[in-house]
């Protein structure tokens, strides 16, 4: 399978060059990760963030811990290298599931081909999986995106929140996804973006994805959704997802649980676009999703502009759960879910 180059990532065969996000939009700056560590400090940073690329981004960080560690001739020794690897990358955030779904999946083609193959072809048939996760999520977001598109009418007005597009995914999108999906079939339609405090995916990413696709965007902050609402300007909401429960409650960027009980006191349909793969049945409901916790500084400041002093505490939840019965429908590749999602949910996982 040939290398891949995307706008988020590119898979050069001996490393993985990352748009550096936090530049964006004013600066495209590149990260180059030669090793695996240079992987896991780049999701840690969010040098590169958003669920399915995360996992694809953990994905080739595990295959340059494989190329890493190719040169010990014994066997056991470099399982046990892979493991601290694997373990190394899945300490770097907790709440996109995907990025233990991509260690996992590239774990089980480890195991799998252990006894069959040397190492030096074991590191090329991990290659070709990681390669796989990446050629696999742009065509999942296009047929989420065909899924999807069925519930936008031309002429609609869709507002959303965080990034959930071409740069959270390895090309493409989910949320943004359905969006591109309805405009490449003709409909006409625009959308308002929550800026996303404090990282401020909405305003710095899904902006900047939207216009350079040439779709009409308006930026607001967080805290004018409900006025847009109760103004009548909005018929359909879309964002994506970092983990989905088995009952449907969904993790998501902060404020997105805020947005779901605002649509559902105006009658606005709330629709999750995600990959299968972002759903974790593993765990029962919200309650079981781990949410991220990340350094006060990203509130404290805003863009360097210091909004408080060192001593005013902060709190700063990256996620919040949105429960089952705010969400409209679950827009996934293989079908639009609806509830009542454990049933459904495990219906199409097991397709
Ligand atoms: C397509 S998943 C995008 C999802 O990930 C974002 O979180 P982060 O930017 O912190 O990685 C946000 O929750 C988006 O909806």
């Amino acid at each position: 399978m040939k290398n891949i180059k995307t706008m988020t990532m590119e898979w050069t065969g001996n490393s993985l060059v990352l748009i550096d996000q936090r530049y964006l939009p004013l600066e495209e700056k590149y990260v180059e990760c030669r090793n695996y560590l240079d992987v896991a400090n780049s999701i840690k940073d969010m040098v590169v963030r958003g669920a399915p690329a995360i996992g694809a981004t953990a994905a080739f960080g595990f295959v340059l811990g494989a190329k890493e560690f190719s040169h010990l001739s014994d066997k056991n020794l470099f399982l046990n290298k892979l493991d601290e690897v694997k373990n190394s990358l899945s300490k770097t955030r907790p709440t996109a599931v995907n990025l233990f779904w991509a260690l996992n999946r590239m774990d089980k083609v480890l195991k799998d081909s252990f006894q069959n193959e040397e190492t030096n072809d074991l590191v090329k048939t991990l290659e070709e999986e990681a390669l796989k996760i990446a050629y696999e999520d742009i065509e999942i977001n296009k047929q989420i995106g065909k899924n999807g598109e069925t519930l936008l009418n031309d002429g609609d007005t869709v507002l959303t929140h965080c990034n959930a597009g071409a740069l959270a995914t390895v090309d493409y999108g989910t949320a943004l996804g359905v969006i591109r999906a309805a405009v490449e079939n003709g409909k006409d339609i625009q959308v308002y973006a929550d800026e996303t405090r404090p990282y401020l995916q909405g305003a710095r990413l899904t902006v900047w994805e939207l216009v350079k696709s040439g779709i009409k965007t308006t930026l607001i902050t967080d805290n004018m959704a409900g006025w847009v609402m109760k103004q009548g300007k909005i018929n359909a909401i879309i964002v994506g997802a970092d983990r989905i429960a088995r009952n449907g409650d969904v993790a998501n960027k902060i404020g997105t649980y805020s947005v779901a009980v605002l649509a559902k006191r105006h009658g606005i349909p709330f629709y999750v676009a995600a990959p299968l793969s972002t759903i974790d049945i593993e765990t029962k409901d919200g309650e079981g999703i781990p949410i991220e916790e990340r350094n006060h500084n990203e509130v404290r400041f805003c863009h360097k502009t210091r909004l408080v002093p060192d001593d005013v505490n902060i709190y700063n939840p990256a996620f919040d759960v949105t429960p089952n019965e705010l969400v409209t429908a679950i827009i996934t590749e293989k079908k639009v879910l609806r509830s009542p999602y454990e049933k459904n949910i495990m219906e199409v996982v097991t397709l």
